[in-house]
């Protein structure tokens, strides 16, 4: 074993689930609920712009940001280099939260888990595999993918539906999955000791899988920034107009009409919203103006068309 790597093994959680199933939302109850734990997350967003990095910083954890491609797949180098970088922290860190990017494989990050570079260092406790209680496509490969390389399930956004609708949801998973699945809602509610310390037998699955892995250039993104605040009902206007052919939409919004304010954007299927977002001048803070994030699927998102829509606004 390399000596700057622990002799006992750190236990790891890997998250899992579609672009914005509610993922970095479950990090934040655990980094929240790990109070003497020293627990450290590495998230990955699939474009440069750090957002689930500087949305988790403001728990005042070790979170560290992996961008620009996936872990799955693009990333994997990254991924083992950051995690020998958190294993050789002194002192010795007691758990690591890896969040896969929404359209990762996670199938990729367990493969990469077993590298021989960690070999003995780590051990991956619980693979979860939130899923969106509101809007859920069962017939999508990569929904079924996530959920099948699951031990627990998470089920986000249960305060959005009926109880009627969440226990129509439970059994559903339930049946195709048989497997534990817990409502969170706060960091109180994160069973610590079933997540983390129960190891399942794995099989190291370093390149068993038989069809190939599902793979990041299925999605194409756009990312847009601008250094001015931008109207409000121009801004709404341009997203309108492309929204429809978006997975997921985010970022961190400065506008002219509330000077000194700064709003974290998040859309996820026909939702958006916009609330306090982290302050410019923090130190993890994501600098003034707009930086924003837009993915869709490759053949139905028009990347040109919705820069256009984006730059009309400029100087609206
Ligand atoms: N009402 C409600 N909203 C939620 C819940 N969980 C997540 N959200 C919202 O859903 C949106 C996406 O949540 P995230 O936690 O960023 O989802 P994600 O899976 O990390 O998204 P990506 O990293 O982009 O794939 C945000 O607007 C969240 O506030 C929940 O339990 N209830």
């Amino acid at each position: 074993m390399n000596p700057d790597l622990p002799a006992d093994p750190v236990p790891v959680m890997l998250v899992t689930g579609v672009l914005g199933s509610g993922k970095t939302t479950l990090i934040n109850h655990i980094l929240q609920g790990s109070a003497g734990r020293s627990f450290a997350a590495i998230v990955n967003d699939f474009g440069a712009i750090n957002i689930d990095e500087t949305i988790l910083s403001a728990s005042g954890r070790s979170v560290i940001g992996l961008k620009n491609g996936c872990i799955c797949c693009s990333l994997q180098g990254d991924l083992l280099r950051t995690l020998r970088t958190i294993l050789s922290h002194r002192p010795r860190i007691g758990g690591i939260v890896i969040e896969a990017s929404g359209v990762a494989d996670p199938r990729g990050i367990v493969a990469a888990l077993f590298d021989p570079v960690l070999k003995g260092a780590v051990r991956l406790d619980s693979v979860v595999a939130v899923v969106d209680a509101q809007e859920h496509d069962i017939s999508d490969p990569l929904w079924r993918t996530q959920l099948d390389a699951a031990d627990f399930v998470v089920l986000s956004k249960a305060d959005c539906v009926s109880d009627k609708d969440l226990l129509g949801v439970r059994t559903l998973l339930h049946a195709m999955r048989k497997t534990m699945v817990f409502v969170i809602r706060k960091a109180d509610d994160i069973p610590f000791d079933v997540f983390f310390g129960n190891p399942p037998d794995r099989q190291d699955v370093t390149g068993a899988f038989p069809p190939p892995l599902l793979t990041d250039d299925r999605f194409v993104h756009l990312e847009w920034s601008s250094e001015a605040p931008v109207s409000l009902p121009a801004f709404q206007n341009a997203v309108q107009s492309f929204a429809a052919q978006l997975a997921r939409g985010k970022g961190f919004l400065s506008i002219r009409e509330r000077p000194g304010e700064r709003f974290l954007f998040q859309l996820v299927g026909k939702r958006a919203s916009l609330s306090p977002g982290p302050s410019p001048s923090t130190r993890d803070g994501p600098g003034p103006g707009v930086k924003l994030v837009f993915i869709g699927r490759e053949g139905q998102f028009d990347t040109e068309q919705a820069r256009s829509a984006l730059e009309s606004i400029r100087f609206a």
